[in-house]
């Protein structure tokens, strides 16, 4: 029955993301408060499939505030694309009795979602946008995005602190990201890097040597900055790199961020946006919103129909 002392289900699912943790523990505190027994299952959709589940607790989540990763872990559960695995999905659920299910995740958990809620219509499936990727259709923010891109800037101020203290010298810099340019543009809007390479626009690799060579010849000064986005992991910068040393006896360097900048403490900001993401997530699942996801649109939360996950957001080049 909605409202009153509901059986909710949680999961995280795709990448972790600093944020989840909060959120877990915003949802798990705020459901127990409510009256609400909260049941989560241990990485992702794989681990209602194998049917991994306990209830949480509040007691256990006091220091889940300050810890970046997932304590009921994460995972890609690529099966969940067959009828198969939604049906077990749905017949799991349907065992525990669970009405609702909240998702941590990006799109493609949402995706994830609809797909079992097809398979078991009275479920209801709450979404709560966690990349760190900042890819999510319809919002403006993703938890995980200021951490990551906290994780980036202070990466940036030490590598900074030595390219000005030795001239003349290039640094590549790749954030994650995948084919979402927003880590590697907002050091480029900081003014901290002389240009972003990026999939939203697609550059030529002597397009990007031209911009290099150029950027030395108008810095007196220090070192060049260039970043570049994930792409498709094939860290194309090590590529450009050889080139340019080649061609041009430039001392460059390259700086790949890789995995720990998915992890660390949640900022402040993505422990405020967490609680306010699991409120509403809780208050959709009291109230007879059905099958949404929470979106933060310009400063405020928004609900939006899940169905709408597997549109591509439009890439904001001003986003702040
Ligand atoms: N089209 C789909 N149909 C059914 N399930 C899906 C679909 N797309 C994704 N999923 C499920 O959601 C899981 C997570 O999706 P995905 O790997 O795309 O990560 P994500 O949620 O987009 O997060 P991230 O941004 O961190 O990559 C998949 O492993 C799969 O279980
Ligand atoms: O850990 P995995 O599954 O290799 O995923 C890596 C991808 O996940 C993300 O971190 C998003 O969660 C991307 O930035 C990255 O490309």
């Amino acid at each position: 029955m909605e409202g009153a002392g509901m059986k909710l289900g949680v999961i995280t699912s795709g990448g972790d993301a600093p944020g989840m943790n909060p959120c877990l523990a915003q949802i798990i505190r705020e459901g127990q408060k409510r009256g609400h027994e909260i049941i989560g299952f241990e990485g992702g959709f794989r681990g209602i499939a194998e049917n991994r589940c306990r209830k949480l607790s509040p007691e256990e989540v006091t220091l889940w505030y300050q810890r970046g990763g997932t304590c009921i872990k994460t995972g890609r559960f690529p099966e969940l694309e067959k009828e198969s695995a939604q049906k077990k999905v749905a017949e799991q659920l349907r065992a525990h009795r669970i009405e609702g299910l909240m998702v941590l995740g990006g799109d493609g958990s949402f995706k994830g979602a609809l797909a079992v809620h097809r398979m078991f219509p009275e479920l209801n499936i709450i979404g709560i946008p966690c990349t760190i990727d900042n890819n999510v259709y319809g919002s403006d923010y993703t938890l995980g995005f200021d951490t990551a891109l906290n994780t980036q800037t202070t990466y940036l101020d030490g590598l900074m602190d030595t390219g000005e203290s030795l001239d003349g010298r290039v640094f590549f810099i790749e954030t994650l990201g995948a084919y979402d340019g927003y880590l590697a543009q907002s050091t480029y809007l900081m003014g901290m890097a002389e240009f972003a390479v990026l999939d939203e626009m697609p550059m030529e690799e002597e397009e990007i040597i031209r911009k290099v060579l150029q950027a030395r010849e108008e810095k007196r000064s220090g070192s060049i900055y260039v970043m570049f986005s994930e792409s498709d992991g094939k860290h194309r910068c090590l590529r450009i790199a050889d080139v340019i040393r080649d061609r041009y006896n430039i001392n460059i360097k390259c700086s790949i961020l890789g995995f720990s900048q998915r992890g660390n403490a949640p900022t402040a900001r993505d422990r405020l946006m967490a609680s306010g993401f699991a409120d509403r997530a809780i208050r959709a699942m009291e109230t007879g919103v059905k099958n949404q996801y929470i979106v933060y649109r310009k400063g405020e939360f928004q609900y939006m129909d899940i169905s709408n996950a597997s549109k591509k957001k439009v890439f904001d080049w001003h986003h702040i």
